[in-house]
C-alpha cells in the first residue's frame, strides 16, 4: 500500500472479483452485493462498479450505512448501482460483508440477510463468518460457491470450505514472506513417494514393523499391515497376537507372535487395536527403545497420555510421529479448541514429535515449526479402521527414510485420495479404502 497509489490495490482486487463474477454469471445479468463496514465491502462495491460498466444490473445492501467505503459507494452510484434494503431476484450474490478483519461468526443482521439467499455466493477474500486465521465456523457463516482472494492464499483457504478458491494477482510479489502453512499438491507427493530403483531389494526400501492388534481387535493389525504392504515395496514384519489373521490375509508379511523376536525394522507402527494393558505397555516400551522412527497411533497415544513414564523409553533423538484424533489429542495436551494449527504446533513442541492432528482438515506440525495441512475433499474416510490404514501408510514411508513431516503429509493426502476413489459418492468400509491405495498412489505418481 505504501508503494502504489491509494486505492490501486483495492481496484485490482475488485477487478479480479468482477471478472470471476462475470464468468459465474455465464450470461445472466443480475448481481446483488452484501456490503459490510470495511475494505471487504469496498472491494464488493468496486466489483459492482466494474460489473455495471459491463451492463450487469447490480443492487447493494449496505449493512452499516453509516460506515461504508465512501469512494467505492460513490463510484458504484455513479454508474447506476442501486442501494436496496434487501436482495431480491438476483443470479449471483457477492459477499463483501467482512474479510481479513473478521472476528467471530456473522452478526445477527448480516446473518439474517445470508439466511435468505437463494443465488450462489461469490465471497470476497473469504466466506464471511469463517475465521480468517483458523477456518473455524462457530455460528452463522456464508456458504461460498466460489471465493476470490488476493495476492496469496490465507490459512482459511486451506483449513475451511471456501468453495472453489480463485487467487488474483494484485502485484504483491516480493512483499510476501514464506508461507505459514503448506498444502502439498499431487506433484509434491509424486516426487516424494519412494519408488524402487534397479539396485533396490526388499531390504533397501525399508522394513516396516507393525505392532498392532489384539485378540479383540485383530482387524487393526490386518489393515495396518496391508496398508504398509501396499504403500512401498519394502518388507513388512508383523509382531503380535493377530499373527494368524495377518498371515492368512497377507502371506507376504513376516509374522511373529511376539515383539521380542520380530527382527530388525527401519520404522515401527505401534498402537492400532493394541489395547492399553500391561502387555501393550511393554510392547510400546520396546518399540520406543528400538531407536528407529516410530508412528504412534490410537492406543499408543492413550498409553503415552496416561502413563508419562513411557516417554522415558524413547531416546529424544528417535523420530516420533503421533497421529491423534481430537479425543486422543485432548488426553495428551488438553482440548484442541478452534485453532487446530496452534494446537498441533503446541503438542509437536511439547513432545518433540511430529503431530498429525486428524480432521476434515488434517494438520501436521513438526517440532521445527513446519506445518502442513491437507483438507479432504469428502468425509468418506471417517470410518472405523480408516486410522489403521493411515498409520500403516505412514509407517512404511518412515521406513523408506522420508522426512517425518513429509511422510505424514504424503500419507494424509494419499489416504484421503484413496477414500475418494473408493467411495465415488457412497459409504465405504476401511477395507475398500485400503484396496484403493494403489490407485491413489498411481494418481500422484508422475507419468
Ligand atoms: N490488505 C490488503 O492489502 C488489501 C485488502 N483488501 C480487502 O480488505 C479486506 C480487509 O478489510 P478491513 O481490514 O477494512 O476489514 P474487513 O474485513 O472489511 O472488516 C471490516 C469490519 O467488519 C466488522 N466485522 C468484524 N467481524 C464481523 C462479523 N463477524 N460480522 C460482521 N461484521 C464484522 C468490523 O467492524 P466493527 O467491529 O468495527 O463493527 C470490521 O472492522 C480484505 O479482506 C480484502 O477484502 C483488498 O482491497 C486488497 C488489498
Ligand atoms: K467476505
Amino acid at each position: 500500500m505504501a508503494v502504489v497509489p491509494a486505492g490501486a490495490l483495492m481496484r485490482r482486487a475488485a477487478f479480479g472479483v468482477a471478472v470471476v463474477a462475470a464468468e459465474l454469471l455465464a450470461g445472466k445479468r443480475r448481481v446483488g452485493l452484501l456490503v459490510g463496514a470495511g475494505n471487504n465491502g469496498g472491494d464488493a462495491l468496486w466489483a459492482g462498479y466494474y460489473l455495471r460498466k459491463r451492463g450487469v444490473a447490480v443492487s447493494a445492501v449496505l449493512l452499516t450505512p453509516d460506515r461504508v467505503h465512501a469512494e467505492g459507494l460513490a463510484a458504484f452510484r455513479r454508474v447506476g448501482g442501486r442501494v436496496v434494503p434487501r436482495l431480491r431476484d438476483v443470479d449471483l450474490v457477492i459477499d463483501g460483508i467482512v474479510g481479513l478483519s473478521a472476528r467471530g461468526p456473522l452478526r445477527p443482521d448480516a446473518a439474517e440477510h445470508v439466511a435468505h439467499l437463494e443465488a450462489p455466493v461469490l465471497s470476497v477474500d473469504l466466506p464471511s463468518g469463517v475465521d480468517p486465521d483458523t477456518g473455524a465456523v462457530s455460528g452463522p457463516a456464508v456458504r461460498a460457491h466460489t471465493t476470490v482472494t488476493f495476492g496469496c492464499l490465507k490459512p482459511v483457504h486451506a483449513l475451511a470450505d471456501c468453495g472453489d478458491v480463485r487467487l488474483v494477482d494484485i502485484g504483491l510479489d516480493g512483499e510476501l514472506h514464506g508461507p505459514d502453512l503448506v498444502e502439498l499438491d499431487i506433484a509434491d507427493i509424486g516426487v516424494a513417494w519412494p519408488v524402487p530403483g534397479p539396485e533396490d531389494d526388499k531390504y533397501t526400501q525399508g522394513v516396516t514393523g507393525i505392532a498392532a492388534g489384539s485378540a479383540t481387535y485383530p482387524g487393526a493389525a490386518v489393515l495396518a499391515t496391508g496398508a504398509a504392504l501396499l504403500s512401498t515395496s519394502g518388507l513388512v514384519r508383523y509382531a503380535g497376537p493377530a499373527a494368524e489373521d495377518v498371515r492368512a490375509r497377507w502371506p507376504e508379511s513376516i509374522c511373529t507372535g511376539s515383539i521380542t523376536d520380530a527382527g530388525r525394522v527401519q520404522a515401527w507402527v505401534v498402537g492400532p487395536g493394541l489395547g492399553t494393558g500391561l502387555g501393550a505397555e511393554a510392547v510400546l516400551r520396546t518399540v520406543l527403545e528400538a531407536g528407529v522412527p516410530v508412528c504412534a497411533d490410537a492406543d499408543a497415544i492413550t498409553m503415552l497420555a496416561n502413563n508419562p513414564d513411557l516417554w522415558d523409553a524413547r531416546d529424544p533423538d528417535t523420530l516420533l510421529v503421533l497421529t491423534p484424533h481430537d479425543r486422543e489429542y485432548e488426553r495428551l495436551a488438553g482440548p484442541v479448541g478452534t485453532d487446530r494449527v496452534t494446537a498441533a504446533r503446541k503438542a509437536a513442541e511439547r513432545y518433540n514429535a511430529v503431530v498429525l492432528l486428524k480432521g476434515h482438515a488434517t494438520v501436521i506440525a513438526g517440532p521445527d515449526g513446519r506445518v502442513l495441512v491437507n483438507r479432504a475433499r469428502s468425509s468418506w474416510a471417517a470410518t472405523a479402521g480408516s486410522g489403521d490404514v493411515l498409520s500403516g501408510v505412514l509407517g512404511s514411508l518412515l521406513a523408506a527414510g522420508l522426512d517425518p513431516v513429509l511422510a505424514a503429509g504424503c500419507a494424509a493426502k494419499v489416504h484421503a485420495l484413496a477414500a475418494d476413489l473408493a467411495s465415488d459418492g457412497a459409504p465405504i468400509p476401511a477395507t475398500s479404502l485400503l484396496a484403493a491405495l494403489p490407485d491413489a498412489i498411481r494418481a500422484v505418481r508422475p507419468l
